[in-house]
């Protein structure tokens, strides 16, 4: 690499929102690229992607995009990945490296090994925990990862150097580099984001539905806020994440239920003692967990 010379020379991203359009503004900020091309669905959407200095122009056609770039980042919802993947994979260039931003990982790598078939080391997956319940081009936020983690799930097909390639994209945007089997990625982020979302939303439909919801949302306060904040994230996204991971998922939402019931038991029989163990036990691993 020449002294002045950014590492990355192009950049292309599928889904300029807040995953993809935060990884080209990080990348921007560090001065690690040259060019960011994107695509979209829609062409209003890029048009402010460019507008804001996101991308610096939108791909018509991927047979002209994809050979020469250096990384491929898709971060769409991730039902829309396997298609993408699909049109991507006659273009891979010799140091073409494919990524994706998506936050389920079984899915992504299976619709990866089906498009890019002997071509898949070249696909890193990786999820950035950090976001947000806002989207699109005009969330992103050229700070987003700065001091988050990334979770890369590399495939025993990817090389070193590909591996390194990506790490070192996310480090350039602030992230913090962690490893994790897909199988294991899906479980624990079934339990610690997928399922709080699904209960986020669910609480605030069974309110929004009622005859009288506006009672409720008058007088609801901070509490309400803090629980609901990611009921407010973009339902097209959660759908396909909560299908995509719908095992894990299951599995969380009964052991869920499991310890309603007991709270609900414990309610009925009027057990405080029961109730004030299972809080207490929350509130010190919350404590602990968020280092207060
Ligand atoms: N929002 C979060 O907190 C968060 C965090 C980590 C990972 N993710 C993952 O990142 C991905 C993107 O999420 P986001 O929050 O940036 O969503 P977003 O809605 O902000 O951005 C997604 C963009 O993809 C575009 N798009 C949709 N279908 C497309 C297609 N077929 N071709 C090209 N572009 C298409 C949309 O128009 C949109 O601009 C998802 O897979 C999501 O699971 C989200
Ligand atoms: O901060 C938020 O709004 C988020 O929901 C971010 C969040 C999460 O923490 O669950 C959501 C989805 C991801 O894939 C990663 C991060």
């Amino acid at each position: 690499m020449d002294a002045g010379q950014p590492e990355f020379g192009k950049i292309v991203v599928f889904g300029t929102g807040l995953i993809g359009g935060s990884f080209a503004l990080g990348l921007k900020a560090a001065g690690a690229v040259e060019e960011v091309v994107g695509f979209g669905r829609t062409p209003s959407t890029l048009r402010v992607a460019q507008e804001l200095g996101v991308i610096d122009r939108a791909g018509i056609n991927p047979a002209h995009e994809i050979g020469d770039a250096d990384i491929v980042l898709v971060a769409t919802p991730v039902a829309q990945m396997p298609e993408i993947f699909a049109r991507i994979a006659p273009y891979l260039g010799p140091n073409t490296i494919v990524t994706d931003g998506g936050s389920t990982k079984g899915d992504v790598v299976a619709a990866a090994r089906a498009a890019f078939r002997g071509h898949i080391g070249k696909f890193v997956p990786a999820h950035p925990i950090a976001g947000a319940e806002n989207s699109g081009p005009s969330a992103a936020r050229h700070d987003l990862y700065q001091g988050k983690k990334v979770v890369v799930t590399p495939l025993d097909e990817n090389n070193d150097e590909r591996l390194d390639r990506v790490k070192r994209a996310w480090a350039l945007c602030g992230a913090d580099i962690y490893e994790l089997t897909p199988e294991m990625h899906d479980r624990v982020f079934a339990a610690v984001s997928h399922l709080p979302h699904l209960l986020s939303f669910a609480l605030v439909h069974d309110l929004a539905v009622r005859d009288d919801a506006e009672l409720f949302f008058t007088f609801a306060a901070s509490g309400f806020r803090d629980f609901t904040r990611i009921a407010a994230s973009h339902p097209e996204m959660w759908r396909d994440i909560c299908l995509a991971n719908r095992q894990a998922l299951l599995g969380e939402l009964d052991s869920y239920r499991a310890q309603l019931d007991d709270l609900r038991d414990a309610l009925d029989k009027a057990d405080g003692e029961r109730l004030e163990d299972v809080f207490g036990i929350a509130r010190q691993a919350r404590r602990e967990w968020a280092g207060s």
